[in-house]
Parts: C-alpha cells; sequence; structure tokens
C-alpha cells in the first residue's frame, strides 16, 4: 500500500515544526518570498531546520529569484530540496538548483483550461533540465493558479491531471482537514502539501489541524484502490 507523503508548509515557529513532525509530516516547507505572511529569513529557517529530526525534508521555496541568490540563501539555511512556485522556465530552475547543488521540484499553477497535454509537456520540459550530479529534477507540485503564487487555499479541478503524472506529483492547493481523504483517493499523488488548511492564522499553524490533517491523508491511504 502507498503512504502518502506529507509536506506542511509555510512554517515559521519551533513549536509548529515540533507539531508537524511528532504528528508524522515527511517534510516541511520554508518560504523565502518576502511577500508572503509567511516568510521566513535565511537565518530563522536555519534555526527551525536545526530542530528537525532525521528523515524529515526541509524544503526550501523560492519565487523568481536568481541562481546566486538562491546559492546563497541555502548556504545559510540547509534545505534539503528546493520548490521553484514563481515563473521560473525549466533551465532557471536547474541552473538555480546546480547552483545550490541540491534537487528541485518545480511547480505548475493549475487553471480551469489547463489540459492533461500541457502538464505532461511541462513535466517532460522539467525532466529534460535535470542535471543528475548537480540538480535533479524531483518531481512536479501541483497547486492552484490564483492572482498571488501560493499559499492561496484554492483547489483546483484534481481530474485535469493526468493519471500517469499523477502518481510521482505531490497534490497542493486549499487542500483541508475536510476534503484531504478524498483528494488522495482519488487523485493517489506521491505526496500531498498544505499550508492554508492547518492554519490558525497566516504563517501560525494549529497543532490539532496538523494531526487531524495527517489522520485524513492516512484515511485516504486506507481506501481501497491502494494497490501502488
Ligand atoms: O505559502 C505561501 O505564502 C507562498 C507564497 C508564495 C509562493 C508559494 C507559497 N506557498 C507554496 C506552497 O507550497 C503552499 O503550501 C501551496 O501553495 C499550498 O498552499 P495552500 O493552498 O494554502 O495549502
Amino acid at each position: 500500500m502507498h503512504r502518502t507523503r506529507i509536506k506542511i508548509c509555510g512554517l515559521t515557529r519551533e513549536e509548529d515544526v515540533a507539531a508537524a513532525v511528532a504528528a508524522g509530516a515527511d517534510a516541511i516547507g520554508f518560504v523565502f518570498y518576502p511577500k508572503s505572511p509567511r516568510y521566513v529569513t535565511p537565518q530563522r529557517a536555519a534555526e527551525l531546520i536545526a530542530t528537525l529530526p532525521p528523515f524529515v525534508t526541509a524544503v526550501g521555496l523560492f519565487v523568481n529569484v536568481p541562481a546566486e541568490e538562491v546559492a546563497a540563501i541555502v548556504r545559510v539555511a540547509p534545505v534539503a530540496l528546493l520548490q521553484f512556485h514563481g515563473d521560473e522556465t525549466a533551465e532557471q530552475c536547474a541552473a538555480a538548483a546546480a547552483a545550490a547543488n541540491r534537487p528541485f521540484l518545480r511547480v505548475f499553477r493549475v487553471k480551469p483550461t489547463t489540459t492533461g497535454t500541457e502538464l505532461l509537456e511541462y513535466e517532460a520540459q522539467s525532466r529534460a533540465s535535470s542535471r543528475p550530479h548537480a540538480a535533479q529534477f524531483a518531481g512536479l507540485l501541483f497547486d492552484t493558479y490564483v492572482d498571488a503564487y501560493g499559499g492561496a487555499g484554492k483547489v483546483f479541478d484534481w481530474s485535469l491531471i493526468p493519471e500517469e503524472l499523477a502518481h510521482r506529483a505531490v497534490l497542493s492547493g486549499g487542500l483541508s482537514v475536510q476534503n484531504a481523504t478524498g483528494a488522495v483517493a482519488q487523485v493517489r499523488p506521491w505526496a500531498v502539501d498544505v499550508s492554508s488548511g492547518v492554519e490558525a492564522a497566516k504563517g501560525i499553524k494549529d497543532a490539532g489541524l496538523i494531526a487531524q490533517f495527517i489522520a485524513a491523508v492516512r484515511a485516504g491511504d486506507a481506501t481501497p484502490g491502494n494497490g501502488a
């Protein structure tokens, strides 16, 4: 049975990192986008990363940051995986990841008009940009297209995701305690990612919601058809 991996994103406090880890999160996301209310400085992220136990992945989120600035941030905040959430081309993602010598996730923000063909082409371009010894393309994260870059708490039509992509992608965008079981049962993603749905306020996570969200994902894993 596939165990859906879980990333909790936009953490800013030690108590929230501890709650996510205790609840079984596989990854913790730190937002290096200054306009976000979840923004943390590289120094602050380093303090939070230092509290992580082994086998919990620190993910750094970037929006249209030049390669050398990404590398400088990673030298201070030792994230293990980069997530490019802006308008970066595949090559810009790979160049920034190579400068930082880290693997990367590329983000596709899904619109109602998005087609499966577009998504398949986007993944192919992303995979073609992969540099296995310096900047491995780790996969796609699907989020909802909104007038911000992310963290909006809005869902998109999950049926737009081609099945051949879903099982190796991260599903994101408006996930919550209420919809996580159904999202996992319908999409069978490799992983899910959530921010707004587990917050008391932007950047302030709710330990109870985190635990309930992870339980809901596990309930989705337990539904029939999860043979992968
Ligand atoms: O979270 C933010 O504030 C943010 C700002 C700018 C770019 C990306 C951002 N978050 C990226 C994430 O991975 C979020 O978890 C993802 O967009 C889902 O957010 P939500 O819909 O609130 O669960």
